[in-house]
């Protein structure tokens, strides 16, 4: 995961999908071609890291049972210490934890990923990166938060594409090796900016499954972050 993938990588949440067709909406976004995900982000949180209940283990194990679309899982949850390693059990292909709620996140990441997955470590927006970045040496991606975790359809907080700028120039400059990821209210009028900053893979909770066609809405987002980055 070492430089800039080629194209950016788009990963809806579906969190804003239906949950009681969990299995259609992953297929949405996975048929051949332009409209195709990158990565699918799934959101589990526990009600007490953040203040909403969302999935768990065995939701994401029947997901990875029928989604050929990497799962990207992002724990909203206490102790990821103990939890974590069981999505990357579950052939997740990036686990991403929160920095405010790992106990030893160095050692989570070797848990991580001696269970098979990519690591990645989230802040929230007022979590400064300079507070984490020893412990980035050891992750694959870097999740910067761009609403307060816990819930989709929010709106974009712009201060924190300093902390992308940042990884960004730290990844460009060899420091560190990671993909730079972004969460929370992307959409086609925040995706240009976010794209300029420096981001890799973008998470696109109501932006894709709000509209009329998921598949459709990937390809426009990833045409859209593909134009600013060349453009930059
Ligand atoms: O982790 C979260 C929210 O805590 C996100 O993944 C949201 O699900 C993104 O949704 P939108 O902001 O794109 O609607
Ligand atoms: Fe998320």
């Amino acid at each position: 995961m070492a430089s800039q993938p080629l194209h950016p990588l788009i990963a809806p949440s579906i969190l804003s999908a239906d949950f009681a067709r969990l299995g259609e909406e992953v297929a949405a976004v996975a048929r051949d071609g332009e409209t195709r995900a990158d990565w699918v982000h799934v959101d589990v949180m526990d009600n007490h890291f953040v203040p909403n209940l969302t999935l768990g283990l065995p939701v994401v194990e029947s997901l990875q049972k029928v989604s050929d679309v990497p799962l990207d899982c992002h724990l909203m949850i206490d102790n990821p210490d103990k939890w974590a390693p069981g999505y990357a059990e579950a052939g997740a292909y990036n686990v991403t934890v929160h920095a405010e709620a790992a106990h030893d996140p160095v050692m989570l990441a070797k848990n991580l990923r001696a269970a098979g997955a990519k690591a990645g470590l989230s802040v929230k927006p007022g979590t400064p990166l300079e507070d984490h970045l020893e412990v980035l040496k050891h992750y694959d991606t870097l999740l910067v938060m761009s609403v307060e975790p816990g819930f989709g359809g929010q709106s974009f907080i712009p201060d924190v594409l300093e902390k992308v700028r940042t990884a960004r120039r730290l990844v460009d400059t060899g420091h560190l090796t990671l993909l730079v990821e972004i969460d929370g209210g992307i959409n086609a009028s925040t995706i240009t900016q976010a794209a300029e900053a420096g981001v890799d893979c973008f998470v696109a909770g109501s932006a894709v499954y709000g509209a009329d066609d998921p598949g459709r809405a990937v390809a426009a987002l990833r045409d859209q972050a593909a134009g600013a980055r060349s453009a930059h």
